[in-house]
């Protein structure tokens, strides 16, 4: 006689996170969603390197020249550029959060969180003695990442003024978002047409875009100012839209290095600039001021759907507005 089928064992709920070893040994928290959906980010620059979708599909770009090793940034991902977003300023180059070591904050102020939401993490960065002598003001730099639902991928910055000296701090932001894209010349940016930018390309000089969509066919590092809360990154090969979200960030920076300056990265390949795109929510012409105790925040989700389109189809309303 059989024997009875035995009862399947519990469900264990999942972990919020994993901490696992990266290259050079550096600390990187995985989350994970449902089917092969995942997240990871180094505590190295408080940095998302990968976002997977649920076939394991990596949506976001990060060189395979890239150094893992501090003092350099990672070069792709999600790197955040704080306390100044590229040279608007005397310090290095998008600031230090972005190549100092942050922590995992197991206790945080209580932030608003979707129920639905299983896979997250806490980190904070605070300056260290050294951070102070080159940027003299003391805050605490909370960031959440989240892997929705869905497979959304959510990262919300709080940021606080903890001078105890009465002043108060200004400073640029970014999310310097690398998505990964199947041919450049195949990709649509759309949202930011009819913008005012600021061409880093010719002196910070204001123009406005024209056209219907952003297409790209040469090097492009534009700051787009007062952008609306939604853009599209439309990869007609891939038939796949990346639909950013921001919230507190009024500006977006778009860059391709495209061929000449992809050579003249040390970690960056010589061809590597045709699959990838930066789009990066940002508050860079009017600076963030922050009185001691006060807190501002600036929220990024990202999803990946299938474009519902065949070449050039798109209605940019549906993708704008849902
Ligand atoms: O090489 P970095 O410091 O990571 O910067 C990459 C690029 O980042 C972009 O955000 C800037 O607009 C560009 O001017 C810059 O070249």
């Amino acid at each position: 006689m059989a024997a009875p089928p035995s009862s399947p064992p519990p469900q264990q709920p999942p972990p919020f996170y994993e901490l696992v070893k990266g290259p050079c040994g550096l600390d990187k928290v995985v989350l994970r969603g449902a089917r092969k959906r995942s997240v990871e980010v180094y505590l190295y620059g408080g940095q998302v390197t990968s976002w997977k979708n649920d076939h394991g599909e990596e949506l976001l770009f990060v060189s395979s020249k890239a150094i893992f090793k501090p003092p350099k940034a990672i070069r792709g991902g999600v790197p955040i550029c704080f306390p100044q977003f590229g040279t608007h300023g005397n310090l290095e180059q998008h600031g230090f959060a972005r190549n100092r070591l942050w922590i995992i904050d197991d206790n945080p102020p209580p932030l608003p969180l979707n129920p639905a939401i299983k896979a997250f993490v806490d980190l904070i960065l605070k300056p260290s003695d050294e951070d102070l002598k080159i940027w003299p003001h003391s805050f605490e730099f909370r960031l959440r990442v989240a892997l929705g639902p869905t497979g959304d991928l959510s990262l919300t910055s709080r940021i606080r003024n903890t001078n105890t000296d009465g002043r108060p701090f200004s400073y640029t932001f970014a999310y310097h978002t690398y998505f990964s894209v199947s041919d450049i010349s195949e990709v649509r940016v759309e949202g930011l047409e009819t913008m005012d930018y600021l061409d880093n390309l010719k002196g910070k000089e204001r123009f406005t875009e024209q056209g219907d969509a952003i297409v790209f066919e040469s090097e492009v590092d534009k700051i787009y100012l007062s952008a609306p809360s939604k853009i599209a990154i439309i990869d007609h090969e891939k038939k796949r839209t990346f639909v950013l979200t921001k919230e507190g960030l009024p500006d977006a920076v778009v860059w391709n290095p495209w061929d000449k300056k992809a050579k003249a990265m040390q970690d960056f390949g010589d061809v590597e600039y045709k699959h990838m795109l930066c789009v990066e929510p940002a508050a860079v012409e009017k600076p963030i001021t922050l009185k001691p105790g006060e807190e501002w925040k600036g929220r990024l989700a990202l999803s990946a759907v299938p474009s519902s389109y065949c070449s050039g189809q798109l209605d940019p309303l549906k993708v704008i507005h849902g």
